[in-house]
């Protein structure tokens, strides 16, 4: 293409010049809400203290209200929004920026919240399969009028690193577990408590303790099309989901706010102490 408009997210190669702006990129995170991610650039900016001050942190995609993105020195934090459609479509424009900004050696983390299965709330689940609805490694996307099925295995060492990593921070709940992806919250993951519920209380724990027996320990909405893309274009992939409730107990999130801003800040610790490592600013973890 002579010129390619990252419409969603407000770029483009003839109006930024991206090498520029993203060159040096080399771990991205992304989140489903716009506040989380930017609380994360903001933590990420001081943790590799950075010098320039936090007022230069700008929502790079202020022009448009679909997404945000932060980048402090090599961390670019975006926001997703909910699901597969609204993660795909973000997806699909950052890889395009990363390709022609001629970024490389990108490690990208999904860094999120989710709901437990058979765990303890606020534990740390970080992912080494993503799963469909039936327990399935796969993500079937509708191309034309075909169903493709792409893989959604994820970088099992990266994983392990980043589990090894959870081990140094004290009193930090953290496993390795399959992660199943939905296309709903509430009866697409056998929720009792939504506006509709199709099935009884022992259908959904049937499903849920099935679920767990075939490894599954949470449950969110975006794991397989991002494993799938990220595996596809080259990326080294992970998942990072704090669990808000045990599904095995209840549907109903009933955290605190200062509960749930206290477990949504796990997955960045743990992501902030990796990329610290990574860069040789830490021997020691903090
Ligand atoms: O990254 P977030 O915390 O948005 O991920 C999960 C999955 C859905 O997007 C959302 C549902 O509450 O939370
Ligand atoms: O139960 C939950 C909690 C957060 N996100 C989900 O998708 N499900």
């Amino acid at each position: 293409m002579d010129e390619d408009i990252l419409y969603h997210l407000d770029l483009g190669t003839k109006t930024h010049n991206l090498p520029e702006m993203f060159g040096d990129v080399k771990f991205v995170c992304v989140g489903g809400s716009p506040n989380r991610m930017r609380a994360f650039a903001l933590f990420m900016h001081k943790e590799l203290g950075l010098v320039e001050g936090e007022e230069d942190i700008k929502d790079i995609c202020a022009g448009t209200d679909r997404y945000c993105m932060f980048k402090t020195g090599p961390v670019l934090s975006i926001s997703h929004g909910m699901g597969v459609p609204s993660i795909s479509i973000m997806l699909h424009e950052l890889i395009k920026l990363l390709h022609h900004a001629r970024c490389c050696d990108v490690t990208i983390i999904r860094i999120g919240t989710s709901g437990g299965i058979g765990i303890a709330p606020g534990s740390v689940v970080i992912t080494d399969t993503a799963v469909d609805s039936f327990f399935k490694p796969q993500f079937e996307q509708v191309i034309l009028d075909n169903v493709v099925t792409r893989s959604t295995e994820l970088d099992k060492e990266l994983a392990e690193e980043l589990f090894n990593c959870s081990k140094k921070i004290p009193n930090f709940p953290a496993l390795i577990g399959h992660t199943m992806c939905t296309y709903d919250f509430y009866e697409g993951q056998g929720r009792l408590d939504g506006a509709l519920c199709s099935f009884s209380r022992e259908k959904k724990l049937d499903y849920l303790k099935r679920a767990y027996e075939a490894g599954v320990r949470n449950i969110e909405m975006e794991s397989t099309v991002f494993a799938a893309m990220c595996g596809l274009c080259g990326l080294k992939a992970a998942v990072v989901c704090v669990t808000l409730l045990d599904r095995l107990d209840c549907d109903q999130i009933t955290l605190s706010h200062d509960v749930l801003m206290e477990y949504q800040r796990r997955p960045q610790l743990l992501i902030s102490n990796f990329i610290k490592k990574k860069l040789g600013l830490c021997d020691q973890i903090s």
